[in-house]
């Protein structure tokens, strides 16, 4: 099956430095990918190469088998893929606003996305949080306003950025509940960045470990936590003394 996204011989450089070197990586349709490594390892910066918010210095990225490396990427390519960050980034008005945003832009009919957005409140459970001003809402109404916003455009890929970091632990647990549900309901593809081993544990179906800026090992993910080679089980193994699941 042709990959969404393909990664060709790619690096990235900054200041004289490569900080990705990436021979081949791919997106399939219907993962949910885990990208987990240390600190400065580059996660986020292949997740917006991924996403084709930023370019590399070589190589070439593929969108579904045709190479998207030349010049600015088109609109319509951009509007396939919704990003989530660790700060849900707001707007100033209503939760109804904030999450009908995507559509607006795209010129959607009112009653549609009057539709649609009650769909996805309710969806995240913040039905209630309608006439809210989002700029008031605790972190984890916030993030699930967040997700909303990023999921009523429907994307071919949600990419997704440490979303569930800064929330506290049951609050965290239970939009991850919610979250799993929606996007296995959507069959959504979706490509997530996380620190924390019990996030990409409890989510994803296959992972990929990136070490200074190389993806040492990926594969289901069951596996490359039961099994990590040579290169990342000094990273995992630190992970597997405080969290016994993945043994
Ligand atoms: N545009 C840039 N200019 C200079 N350095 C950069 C640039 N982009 C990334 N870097 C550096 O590249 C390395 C990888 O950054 P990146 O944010 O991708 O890592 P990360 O794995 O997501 O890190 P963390 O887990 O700490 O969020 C870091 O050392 C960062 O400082």
């Amino acid at each position: 099956m042709t990959p969404l996204i393909e990664l060709k011989n790619i690096t990235y450089q900054a200041q004289n430095r490569r900080i990705l070197d990436i021979p081949e990586f791919q997106i399939q349709e219907g993962e949910f990918l885990g990208i987990m490594g240390p600190n400065g390892a580059g996660k986020s910066t292949l997740l917006k190469l991924l996403a084709f918010l930023d370019r590399p210095s070589c190589g070439d990225i593929l969108y579904q088998g045709a190479a998207v490396t030349q010049g600015d990427v088109p609109l319509e390519l951009r509007r396939k893929f919704s990003i989530a960050l660790q700060q849900s980034l707001l707007l100033d008005g209503t939760v109804f606003y904030n999450i009908a945003i995507g559509l607006t832009l795209r010129k959607v009919p009112k009653q549609v996305i009057k539709e649609k957005v009650s769909h996805w409140l309710e969806l995240f459970g913040i039905s209630h949080l309608a006439k809210k001003n989002a700029l008031y809402l605790s972190g984890g109404e916030a993030q699930r306003v967040n997700l909303a916003r990023a999921m009523i455009v429907e994307p071919e890929i949600l990419f997704l950025d440490e979303p569930f970091s800064a929330l506290d632990f049951p609050t965290k647990i239970k939009l991850m509940e919610d979250f799993k549900q929606i996007i296995s309901e959507t069959n959504t593809t979706a490509v997530f960045v996380s620190h924390d081993l019990m996030e990409v544990h409890y989510l994803t179906n296959r992972l990929a470990i990136i070490v200074s800026g190389e993806v040492q090992q990926s594969g289901p993910t069951p596996r490359v936590l039961e099994y990590p080679n040579s290169s990342t089980q000094s990273f995992l193994n630190e992970w597997k003394k405080f969290y016994p699941i993945a043994r």
